[in-house]
């Protein structure tokens, strides 16, 4: 049995739990792992990590069975995000993290897969915000069933962003018609966007999920350049088009600095509604050679499922309807991979204190 005499026995002990999202020698990482006056362990893990903390509290829990450690240890297991630096750029105020969801070309799913990202990482534990940027096509209102919603104001110059699904939103289209923003130019376009993002009175938040305009042009670059962004994930299918549309999208943020945490390819694969088959219709492989070619990790595989767009359509995405579901649940996977990456990719800055008048 081993007898914990100092912290550093702890950790190195800690340190043979492994898990996809940790690193080798995670628990000596400054911070994350401490010992009370009382004698409790605590372990804080700094990004969004619910799936990790269980399989370490069973893990820790096996080790305490078969004698390995002492079964009077007390443990606290927790999540507490740390605000990442975003380059030079100023930080939103009370935001940690932003992370923008992008797509080089529209109707690959970058919506969907937005909403349900910021959903899993709820389900990992965080507290979220979503920013629907989407001028073309705002649909983040109608799939948290929220398009009767708009954001109120106390002050006239702020907005409180609307909360749906445990999320806080807001979206171009809780304020405009969708027929007036799609005719809006670049310059407006941009300017729209970096306003709604900075006049919104953003809670707390541990990430702010922004659902960028599909395409590779002058408003995307501009947002990204604008928006101190910490990660960008970008969306794909698996088809030779789609993919090359892709390597465009990670080139852009390569340009304007902001880190790419990676490649999520959607409509991987079918999932059968009757009988669970998988079957890879849209060609498999794609985006795995093309991650390798590029050094690009691909973040994850997602179904096509008819359950994934009318849980959407209903106004309640399949990660709050059904979390228990497969499909929910490579999302809420794909939300801690996203998390852990760009917490490891990632320089750790001290927590803004934030002050509100309002
Ligand atoms: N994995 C999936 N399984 C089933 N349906 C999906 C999946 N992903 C997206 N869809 C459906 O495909 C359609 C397009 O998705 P979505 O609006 O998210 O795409 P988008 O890339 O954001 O499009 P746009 O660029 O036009 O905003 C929607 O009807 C959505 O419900």
């Amino acid at each position: 049995m081993i007898r914990f005499e100092s912290v550093a026995d702890i950790t190195r002990w800690l340190n043979q739990f492994e898990h996809p999202w940790l690193h080798e020698e995670w628990a000596d990482t400054p911070n994350w792992v401490s010992v009370s006056a009382t004698g409790t362990i605590s372990v804080v893990f700094p990004f969004a990590a619910a799936t990790v903390v269980e399989l370490l509290e069973q893990w820790i829990f096996s080790q305490q069975q078969a004698n390995h450690i002492p079964a009077e240890a007390k443990f606290a297991l927790s999540c507490r995000v740390a605000p990442l630096a975003a380059g030079e750029k100023q930080p939103l105020r009370g935001v940690k993290n932003i992370v923008v969801v992008s797509s080089a070309k529209g109707g690959v799913g970058k919506s969907t897969t937005a909403v349900n990202l910021a959903l899993g990482l709820q389900a990992q534990g965080a507290k979220v915000g979503l920013l629907d940027a989407d001028i073309y096509g705002p649909s983040v209102p109608m799939m948290l069933g929220a398009t009767d919603e708009k954001p109120q104001s106390t002050d006239g110059k702020h907005m409180l962003p609307v909360e749906s699904c445990g999320l806080y939103t807001n979206s171009i289209g809780y304020l405009v018609p969708a027929e007036n923003a799609a005719i809006w130019r670049g310059p407006m376009a941009s300017k729209a966007l970096s306003q709604i993002v900075m006049e919104t009175w953003w809670p707390d938040l541990d990430y702010l999920v922004i659902d960028m305009p599909p395409g590779t042009g002058d408003i995307q670059l501009t947002l990204a350049q604008q928006i101190p962004v910490t990660g960008a994930v970008v969306i794909t299918t698996p088809q030779d088009l789609a993919l090359a549309d892709a390597i465009k999208g990670v080139s852009m943020f390569n340009k304007v600095d902001v880190p790419v945490v990676g490649v999520v390819e959607n409509m991987s694969y079918h999932i059968c509604s009757q009988c669970g088959h998988h079957e890879p219709i849209f060609g498999t492989g794609g985006a795995e050679r093309m991650a390798k070619e590029y050094a690009v990790p691909l973040l994850a595989q997602l179904p096509l499922h008819i359950k994934i767009r009318e849980d959407i359509d209903q106004g309640k995405p399949t990660v709050a309807a059904s979390p228990e579901s497969e499909q929910a649940q490579t999302y809420i996977e794909l939300a801690g991979n996203v998390a852990s990456r760009l917490y490891w990719q990632g320089t750790p800055v001290a927590e803004q204190i934030t002050i509100r008048t309002m």
